[in-house]
């Protein structure tokens, strides 16, 4: 379990973005953090993921303070991160980079104790053809999957994605969002995800979390959170939800 209570987060010299926030992550589901430009979610993200750590309250994973009681690399076989920016690493091999997934689980005395079938991670992304591809060579929608197959590579239980779809053509974002939904139903594989398209919010995930200048202004299914009236006051959007035959999608006026 993923829980976070009482959060307080200020950056260096700034009054706090986040203050009193509490949220639990709900097992096995796909989880969407929403808002606008600037509303805090990659921050959130971040303190979620031990990349940033909260000035007051505190994470929890299985009930262990995540700052504690883990160490980056510990906590780095329970929780990985697809990232919004990866250029360092673009002159390695699709293979070497997928590889680095393992790094958690090596040390200087121990190996690898046992290894992931790193193999089959490929060949269910359709990585395998591109093995010996440098990353950069690679399209945005390849590289995206190779990313991806680093962060199943550590065999994480929640897996967390900071806008993945932003570089992405429609059809790849598409691809992309239904493949974390098999990954979801196949490996019940806890997803947390920012997103800015609210209708790819709707269809696409079980729980949503609005967030609006640091505050969590509404959370629940996506419908409960995604009603006209909240986007028009967190987005200063006019919009109708209608009802298709995929769902409900939200119309802007
Ligand atoms: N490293 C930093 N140092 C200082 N301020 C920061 C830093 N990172 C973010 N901020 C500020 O914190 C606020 C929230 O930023 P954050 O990136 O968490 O929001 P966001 O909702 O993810 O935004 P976006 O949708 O634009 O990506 C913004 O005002 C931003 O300028």
């Amino acid at each position: 379990m993923l829980d976070a209570q009482h959060l307080r987060f200020a950056y260096p010299q700034q009054a706090p973005l986040i203050d009193d926030l509490s949220l639990t992550i709900p097992e096995h589901q796909i989880t969407t953090l929403l808002g606008p430009n600037g509303s805090g979610k990659s921050t959130l993200l971040k303190l979620l993921t031990r990349q940033l750590s909260p000035q007051a309250g505190h994470v929890h994973l299985a009930g262990q303070d995540l700052w504690r009681a883990y160490s980056a690399q510990s906590a780095a076989q329970q929780i990985a991160v697809v990232h919004q920016h990866h250029e360092l690493y673009d002159e390695l091999t699709v293979a070497d980079l997928i590889q680095l997934g393992r790094l958690p689980y090596q040390s200087s005395l121990f190996a690898d104790p046992a290894p992931a079938d790193t193999a089959a991670i490929m060949a269910e992304l359709q990585l395998t053809a591109l093995a010996d591809r440098p990353v950069k060579q690679l399209s945005g929608g390849q590289a995206q999957r190779v990313w991806l197959a680093l962060a199943l590579n550590q065999e994480p239980t929640y897996l967390f994605l900071d806008e993945p779809t932003t570089y992405l053509d429609l059809h790849y974002q598409t691809e992309f969002l239904r493949l974390l939904r098999q990954l979801n139903q196949q490996r019940g594989l806890t997803i947390v995800m920012i997103l800015h398209d609210l209708n790819q919010a709707l269809r696409y995930s079980d729980y949503c979390c609005l967030l609006d200048h640091g505050q969590l202004v509404a959370t629940g299914t996506p419908q409960s959170v995604l009603t006209p009236a909240r986007v028009k006051t967190t987005f200063q959007l006019e919009c109708d939800l209608i009802t298709t035959k995929y769902g409900p999608v939200l119309i802007q006026a």
